[in-house]
């Protein structure tokens, strides 16, 4: 599924307009039919329904709906919110045919006259403004949405909740805080950054018949199960070890033995065919119990880096510290040109003096940061980043040729040409430590079994979410679950998918 700008959004409308002579008329009358069958499960009979109605056409939309409800038999009232000489063009043929159909509207003259009308009603639906809106809610829209968000009542937006911009980037806004929102046809960018996100409550989206084969393609998609389905590598009959990956991951110290034990747990688990560990000797006896399958190496001398001959994907950097000598391990690594890299944890902090050099890579090199380590990376604050962080990510793959997975609740992975996937698994059960070594051992993995190395890395984003979102609906909760119950749970995951 798509996800998209409100620029892009209107170009969508355009093409379709174009390319397939729907009208805009035609697209209203379905987005706002669509949207009225997909509200029908947060509404009854028995239900006092105010539908808010904007000047533009997320308010033509509401008159749809608000006809539409009505035809069904419920109890509506329709407020247009602004003057009459506000709405025109298909929101305003709209307005006619509610009229025609033998329906009122009321016309807000005054904040205190809603307020009644509210102050009675059950459910509230949002049609005032969608992806039309610009900077901070005006009167009378800025009243309307605060009396809506004090009122115990439901709230159900259309497209996208008033006030939330549609873009990542916008920081000043007040919106209406809804229940749940159905999304027209694309989620927009807004529905997965962590200040706008919380406004959408719950959503989904409907179809509204633009042609999906006339579309242009922005090459950024929420990866879905459906797509997991279609991507994750099988495993044929004749296969051996050698068929699903030597990796070697390098990580982990006397003191902090766990993360490197857990991240070549999860790759075996994820189907990795053989996993060589390479560590400080005093934390073998540590890890050795936890993950009996993998061998353990050393360089020269006791060092840190083995031959990397013969591998077909390094992780690196979990447990590993900090200091000038696991630099050079990092340092040896990025100039390595032939394996597959991927780089977490200390890693990322220890490569921020090699980042020039990633672009001479021949070989896919993967950072999974999180917004606090891409801050270390970028130089940015934190704030930037989440305030923005489609174009940050892209503009820093693009620049060093690196696969970013940015981790959070949306992953946003971004590939060297710009390409974007986000995975929404998962729950906040993962916020503890341990998940990201987990992610990572699941990522290299993936990685060693999928040439396209998009696929691999969402599908692996994707496996971790969705056994931690398994395992909180049966067993655990997100207060107990540790990072190690989801390498133990990745097994019903993959049932799900095998059967
Ligand atoms: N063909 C299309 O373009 C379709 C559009 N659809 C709907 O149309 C919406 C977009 O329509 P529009 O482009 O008319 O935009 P909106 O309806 O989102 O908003 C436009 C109106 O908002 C006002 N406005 C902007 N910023 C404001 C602010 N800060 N405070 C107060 N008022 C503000 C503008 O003056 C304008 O009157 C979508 O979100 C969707 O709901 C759907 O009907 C499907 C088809
Ligand atoms: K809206």
């Amino acid at each position: 599924m798509d996800i998209v700008t409100a620029q892009e959004m209107y170009e969508r409308d355009r093409v379709a307009m174009e390319a397939a002579g729907l009208d805009g008329k035609m697209l209203m009358e379905n987005a706002g039919r669509a949207v009225a069958y997909d509200f029908l499960r947060h509404i009854q009979k028995e239900h006092k329904i105010v539908v808010l109605i904007g000047a533009g056409n997320n308010g033509g939309d509401g008159f749809v709906i608000a006809r539409t409800l009505l035809n069904l038999g419920y109890d509506v009232e329709a407020w247009q919110v602004v003057p009459d000489a506000k709405t025109t063009g298909d929101a305003e043929a709209h307005k006619r045919i509610f009229q025609a159909s033998g329906h009122p509207y009321r016309l807000l003259k005054s904040s205190e006259d809603l307020n009644t009308s509210l102050c009675r009603a059950d459910v509230c639906i949002d049609a005032m403004l969608g992806i039309g809106v610009k900077g901070r809610l005006r009167e009378p829209y800025a009243d309307i949405v605060r009396l809506c968000n004090e009122r115990s009542i439901v709230r159900l937006a259309v497209d996208l909740p008033s006030g939330v911009p549609a873009d990542e980037g916008e920081e000043d806004f007040e919106a209406f805080q809804a229940h749940y929102t159905s999304i027209i046809e694309a989620p927009k960018q807004s529905a997965f950054l962590q200040h706008t996100q919380p406004y959408y409550g719950e959503w989904s989206v409907v179809e509204i018949g633009l042609p999906p084969k006339q579309l242009p393609d922005h090459r950024r998609r929420l990866w879905g199960r459906a797509d997991v389905e279609r991507t994750l590598p099988g495993r044929e009959a004749h296969s051996h070890k050698g068929s699903h990956g030597k990796g070697l991951v390098i990580g982990g110290s006397r003191l902090m033995p766990g993360s490197v034990a857990m991240t070549a747990r999860a790759a075996l688990r994820s189907g990795a065919g053989l996993i060589a560990v390479s560590t400080d000797s005093e934390a073998i006896p540590a890890i050795s119990p936890y993950v009996q399958e993998a061998t353990f190496v050393e360089g020269e001398n006791g060092g840190r880096v083995p031959d990397l001959g013969g591998y077909d994907g390094i992780a690196v950097g979990m447990g590993l510290g900090r200091n000038s000598m696991q630099e050079t391990v990092v340092e040896r690594l990025v100039r390595e040109k032939e394996t597959p890299l991927l780089v977490d944890a200390d890693g990322l902090y220890l490569l921020k003096g090699f980042l020039g050099e990633l672009k001479n890579r021949e070989v896919p090199t993967v950072l999974t940061p999180h917004p606090g380590e891409f801050a270390h990376l970028t130089g940015l604050s934190i704030q930037e980043i989440l305030r923005a962080p489609f174009s940050y990510s892209k503009e820093f793959a693009e620049k060093h040729g690196v696969y970013l997975v940015l981790k959070g609740p949306s992953t946003i992975i971004t590939g060297p040409d710009g390409e974007q996937r986000v995975d929404v698994s998962g729950n906040a059960g993962l916020a503890k430590g341990g998940s990201g070594d987990v992610l990572s051992g699941i990522l290299l993995s993936m990685m060693m079994q999928t040439e396209h190395v998009m696929d691999a890395l969402s599908n692996g984003c994707f496996l971790h979410g969705s056994t931690a979102d398994l395992l909180v609906q049966d067993g655990h909760s997100k207060v107990d679950l540790l990072a190690s119950d989801v390498i133990e749970g990745l097994s019903r995951t993959f049932r799900t998918f095998s059967s």
